[in-house]
């Protein structure tokens, strides 16, 4: 396919190369590797992620320093375009930073460290990231973090839950978050957030492919754009 991905590093990412290679394995075009000091981002980048990792070494708060970065003025600016931009675990921690969605991660209620893969349930369908799912559908992906316990006031988890913005549920109790949420949309639709790592779920040898279809979906969706 003849689009233009992006995949970030920051001091600490750690999942870059695997989101790399998952973005390969889907579309057939390895994705540009960019940098967090890149202040300005190809000017036809069609689609951004923001992988999981230990961006800064997690310190001060997960993600709060890469979204200070100078690349992230660029994301930002780049999802204000209308461009997809996905955030994998830290890379959904930066997000929350960043702002480009709303609430934020916190401690996971356990305190643990959790690192296992969990049901998901797919709750919108109809995102250009989840339009290769059925609503309802249950799919295994693994998660690992300690951060991931999703925090928002009650009327933003209404207004989230009313626009059909949470994309994926928990579908057992993982760490906490507010109403199970595991994965949040923007008001556009064109962000998602999510703490379980799909880019982990491409092939049947890593114990599940149900990852996949995320990465399809943004590749379908840009083809029709
Ligand atoms: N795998 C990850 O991206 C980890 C995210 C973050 N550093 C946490 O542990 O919460």
């Amino acid at each position: 396919m003849a689009f233009t991905a992006g995949v970030i590093t920051f001091p600490g990412s750690n999942c870059d190369r695997d989101m790399a290679v998952a973005l390969e394995k889907v579309s057939g075009k390895a994705p540009l590797r960019i940098w967090h000091g890149d202040a300005e981002l190809p000017g036809n980048i069609d689609f951004i992620a923001v992988p999981g990792g230990f961006s800064y070494g997690d310190y001060l708060r997960s993600g709060a320093m890469a979204a200070n970065s100078p690349v992230m003025r660029s994301v930002v600016a780049a999802a204000e375009r209308g461009v997809p931009v996905l955030g994998v675990c830290n890379g959904f921690q930066v997000l929350t930073e960043a702002r480009l969605l709303p609430g934020a991660l916190m401690r996971n209620a356990g305190i643990r460290f959790v690192c296992r893969t969990v049901p998901l349930v797919v709750e919108n369908a109809s995102s250009l990231f989840t339009q290769g799912y059925e609503k309802g559908d249950t799919i295994q992906i693994p998660v690992a973090h300690h951060d991931g316990n999703y925090f928002a006031d009650e009327d933003v988890l209404n207004r989230l839950e009313g626009e059909g913005r949470i994309a994926f549920r928990y579908g057992e109790p993982v760490n906490g978050s507010a109403c199970q949420i595991a994965g949040v949309l923007n008001e556009r639709g064109n962000v998602l957030g999510m703490m379980p790592h799909p880019e982990r779920a491409i092939e049947p040898e890593q114990g599940s492919s149900d990852g996949r279809a995320l990465f399809q979906s943004v590749f379908e969706s840009l083809a029709v754009a």
